[in-house]
């Protein structure tokens, strides 16, 4: 069955799948949509099985939406460098490699997070307290509980039972753009036009759009019943505006690829021009999202040299590409860089106005009222993401979701779902990267001592603090956005997502392009992504995820390099 990864045979192609099976022949499943999370380390449940992780001494562990209060404050501090696209574009790779989510029966637990100031603690739901009168305690309780209950360890362990639960990732792991894809036929059928190679879209003030979705549920929360929210290629694209903002660049992009090929290879059929216009806008993502913004990120030279010339065939078969729970429900939520408000910019970067976070969750329509898109497109590559540091915004930590519940706390639900996934402990965990194991909490090498002090303060002992908490409290090295223990397990992710993906885009071979093409791909840039997609924005500054200075001026559209797609003609 499908959930568990089973793969009959693999059909003789040269593009990918949608779901990743087949990616690699021997091992068919790996990195398939709707197959488990791999671990690096073994997963600590409470009972061995699937409850949340307890203390050394068997406790519950501090309450999550306390320990997000202590250790994560709010203050709002712009980072130095580095635009809100680079923390966006981190978004956007999150989205494509891994959806995790409950499958296991105390992701409800999590979801009640946002009683946590209340005081009674729900029946089967340990950590979190949930009033048993309040309306929502039925509504949801008793739902969500009876759900969790009704599967067995067989459907949340694909057939292992009494093993420790794995939870699944329901998209596939590669870095594909299966965000804008599909990560299923069915998805992916729907959006193909059929013909040019081109996905549907609507047009719209001279625009294209992504389809408006016929019939949105909890995937929106419209203020007017004929408002705009997206068809879900990725359930997530209707999040927030940031975000949808750069899937509908992925989307023109697409298209437009498609019909420059079509112009020039005016013999190929639809699906042709459709899968070579994918693999083109996939590579250029895998190149940008490794080259210019995990190298800016954290220390990649471990992982590749800077600039290579030439085919890179680092390619191996006995590489699981499958997203790491350590990476997914720890390291990488990284949620510190975000921003409260978003800003209105203009052309001349000034700025025109702002956008409160909380009040377009789940609204997207918002980018195609007025000229929105150009100026949230120039915001993004103008405004400074907040700092890569324990500082958190409000509108993330108090008022996520503001507008369909009272609010939650997404720092708090990291930590409880961190604990709900079964994520090891930092101490396991930085003895996993080489790094130093502490004995008590003043031995916490990388974690600046008023921190050590707070966690002494929420924890019986220093083996209880989980890898999440601990990794995020660490101090961040200067050019760096991560302190080294989530470092090293993003250097083991990302390592894994490049070697393990037959269909890397700098790779020789059938599956990839000839020399020529793979130098143009080599051009490819976040800002010209931006220049290419959004209308109106005439000026970027070359590198998109860092800010305006007198060495990343603003030039002209036309004087940023491109990928010369004639290249492409048979
Ligand atoms: C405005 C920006 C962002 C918002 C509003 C946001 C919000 C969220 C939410 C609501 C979840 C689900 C939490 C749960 O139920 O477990 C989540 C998960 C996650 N986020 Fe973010 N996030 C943002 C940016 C980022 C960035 C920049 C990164 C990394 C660089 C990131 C990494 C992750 C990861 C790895 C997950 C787990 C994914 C999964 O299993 O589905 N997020 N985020």
């Amino acid at each position: 069955e499908q959930k568990c990864g089973k793969v009959e045979n693999c059909p003789e192609t040269k593009y990918r799948s949608l779901d990743g099976s087949c990616n690699n022949l021997k091992h068919p499943e790996w990195g398939m949509a709707m197959t488990r999370f791999r671990r690096l380390l073994p997963a600590e449940y409470g009972d061995g099985i699937r409850s949340f992780r307890r203390s050394k001494s068997g406790k519950s562990l501090p309450n999550a939406r306390k320990v997000s209060e202590t250790l994560f404050p709010l203050t709002v501090i712009p980072d130095k460098d580095y635009t809100l696209a680079q923390m966006q574009y981190g978004q956007i790779i999150t989205h494509d490699i891994a959806q995790g989510g409950g499958l296991n029966d105390l992701f409800c637990c999590t979801e009640h997070l946002q009683y946590l100031n209340k005081t009674e603690q729900a029946p089967n739901c340990l950590p979190i307290a949930v009033p048993k009168n309040d309306p929502f305690y039925s509504k949801y309780d008793a739902k969500c509980i009876s759900f969790a209950r009704s599967l067995t360890d067989r459907d949340l362990n694909c057939g292992k039972e009494n093993k420790p639960v794995q939870q699944i990732n329901k998209v596939n792991s590669f870095l594909d753009l299966s965000i804008i894809y599909g990560n299923n036929k069915k998805v992916h059928d729907y959006m193909r036009l059929g013909t040019g190679g081109l996905l549907k879209t609507r047009k719209y003030k001279d625009q294209e759009w992504p389809l408006q979705d016929l019939n949105p549920s909890e995937s929106c929360a419209l203020a007017k019943k004929n408002d705009t929210c997206y068809y879900p290629s990725d359930p997530r694209i209707n999040q927030h505006p940031h975000l949808a903002l750069l899937h509908i660049i992925f989307y023109r992009e697409h298209n437009r690829i498609a019909k420059s090929l079509a112009e020039i290879n005016s013999h190929w059929d639809d699906n042709t021009l459709f899968e070579e216009a994918r693999k083109i806008n996939i590579a250029q993502h895998q190149h940008v999202s490794y080259y210019e913004w995990l190298s800016l990120f954290m220390n990649v030279t471990t992982l590749r040299e800077d600039d290579p010339v030439g085919y890179v065939d680092e390619y191996d078969e006995n590489v699981d590409p499958g997203v790491l729970s350590e990476h997914n429900n720890a390291a990488f939520r990284i949620h510190t860089q975000i921003a409260g408000q978003l800003h209105l910019v203009e052309e001349d970067r000034g700025v025109e106005g702002t956008l409160r976070l909380s009040d377009w969750y789940l609204r997207p329509y918002v980018l195609e009222e007025r000229n929105n898109f150009e100026l949230l497109a120039r915001g993004l590559s103008t405004q400074r993401s907040m700092a890569a540091d324990v500082y958190h915004d409000k509108e993330i930590t108090h008022h996520w979701f503001r507008r369909t519940s009272i609010g939650y706390d997404l720092r708090a639900i990291d930590i409880q779902r961190s604990r709900d996934t079964g994520v090891p402990t930092y101490n396991k965990a930085r003895a996993l990267c080489n790094l130093s194991v502490a004995a008590s909490f003043d031995k916490l090498v990388d974690i600046p001592k008023h921190i050590q002090e707070k966690l002494a303060r929420l924890y019986e002992t220093v083996d209880d603090v989980g890898l999440l908490v601990g990794g995020a409290v660490e101090d961040v090295p200067q050019g760096y956005a991560i302190g080294p223990t989530f470092q090293c397990i993003l250097l083991i992710q990302f390592g894994r997502t490049r070697a393990g993906d037959r269909f890397w885009y700098e790779r020789s071979g059938e599956t990839g392009f000839t020399l020529d093409q793979l130098q143009e791909i080599r051009k490819a840039s976040f800002s010209r992504l931006i220049c290419d997609n959004a209308k109106g924005v005439k000026r970027m500054q070359p590198k998109g995820f860092k800010k305006l200075s007198s060495s990343n001026q603003l030039v002209d559209c036309q004087f940023l390099p491109s990928v010369n797609l004639s290249l492409w003609k048979i």
